[in-house]
């Protein structure tokens, strides 16, 4: 029998330690949503507040063409203003876009036993993490999701130590989208007149993390998040959503546009793959590509999924403004740091917009 959700102590054992999920209190049968997961009014997310962001996807099929130079600039545009795009002509076999949506529902389908071995507490394998909300312990309210992360070593401990049910279709995605990353990177680094081989590009996108997030229906869409504002931490976030839509991101302060400051809706595109540049990015190329905050909206009608690729440095990586972008400001906005302790801080708060970057920003920023 499910417990009372009304009681936080018995929603927690039931959702986070027991591995029930948002899916297992949705299966419950409840018709509101409980206390635990009502956000503060600042944070709801009213869905006739936001327009829909109207720029094009971006054919990655032209770099490399006549028209290279011109899709450059439409990266590079998108990174300093918005810091999301969509790209078409990305090399990721659109069949395996539709049979990674479709493995991502099966896995939340499975019963909570299979899922709930792989949380943080007991999994066999520190590269796997399922779970539920953020960090559920420290949250005013907790976010309407489900998740399992998927960090990658190496093929021989991916195809050991993933879940069976994800593990084929999550290492090909990590595969055929690293070029991908590698096309994006290339051009907004040399962007910046910063000479680029191998071996400094891969420096940036070296640690690779595939999620699959699982949104379940939501009574209450309006007293939900689905994900709290926050901006990706690493270099680049590829992201694949569903035909549902609900992703949002914030038109940042200092962009030079009417919307300034106002929340645009991500539209889903079939066949497209949604890009956004992380904390890491911001801060290599000295606070010109921006990190934009972004956010989920829950929905009432349909199950939602997401499947994110984070690609950023290692850990043991420092990671400071990179001197060809300093050169052209006059002074670094960030300080040097080791990329773990950012990973850890990130970890350590629930989210809250870009906050994070406060950890290395430097006074003069
Ligand atoms: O579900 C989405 O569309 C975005 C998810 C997200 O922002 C994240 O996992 O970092
Ligand atoms: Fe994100």
């Amino acid at each position: 029998m499910a417990p009372s959700f009304d009681n936080k102590n018995s929603l927690f054992n039931f959702a986070v330690r027991d591995g029930n999920g948002v899916k297992g209190i949705v299966d419950s049968g409840i018709s509101t949503v409980p206390p635990a997961y009502i956000q503060p009014p600042a944070e709801q997310i009213d869905k006739k507040n936001a327009s829909i962001c109207d720029m094009p996807p971006i054919d990655l099929s032209k770099l490399g063409g006549p028209d290279h130079d011109e899709v450059v600039n439409q990266i590079v545009g998108a990174a300093e203003t918005l810091g999301f795009f969509q790209v078409i002509n990305h090399g990721v076999p659109v069949e395996l876009l539709e049979s990674l949506k479709q493995t991502a529902h099966n896995f939340f389908g499975l019963p909570a036993e299979r899922k709930a071995v792989y949380r943080k507490e007991v999994s066999p394998s520190p590269l796997v993490n399922y779970g539920t909300s953020f960090l559920p312990e420290k949250e005013r309210a907790l976010e309407w999701k489900d998740y399992i992360s998927m960090t990658y070593t190496n093929d021989i401990e991916a195809l050991q130590q993933w879940p069976v049910e994800c593990r084929d279709d999550a290492l090909q995605y990590l595969k055929t989208s690293h070029e991908l990353v590698r096309k994006l990177i290339t051009a907004l680094l040399g962007n910046l007149e910063v000479e680029l081989d191998d071996s400094n590009i891969d420096t940036f996108i070296e640690k690779k993390t595939v999620n699959m997030n699982f949104y379940p229906t939501c009574p209450n869409p309006e007293l939900t998040v689905g994900v709290g504002r926050h901006s990706d931490i690493g270099t680049l976030t590829v992201l694949l959503q569903d035909g549902i839509g609900g992703l949002y991101v914030k038109v940042p302060e200092e962009v030079d546009t009417e919307k300034r400051g106002e929340w645009v809706e991500i539209p889903p595109i079939p066949g497209a793959l949604v890009i956004n540049i992380g904390d890491t990015l911001q801060i290599l190329s000295n606070g010109r590509y921006k990190s934009a905050e972004h956010r989920v909206r829950t929905t009432s009608t349909k199950s939602r999924v997401s499947i994110p690729l984070f690609a950023g440095p290692e850990p043991t990586q420092k990671i400071a403004p990179l001197p060809q972008a300093v050169k052209k400001d006059g002074a670094a906005r960030y300080r040097e740091f080791v990329m773990l302790d950012y990973i850890k801080s990130f970890f350590e708060n629930p989210h809250d917009g870009k906050k994070t970057l406060e950890f290395v920003k430097l006074n003069s920023a």
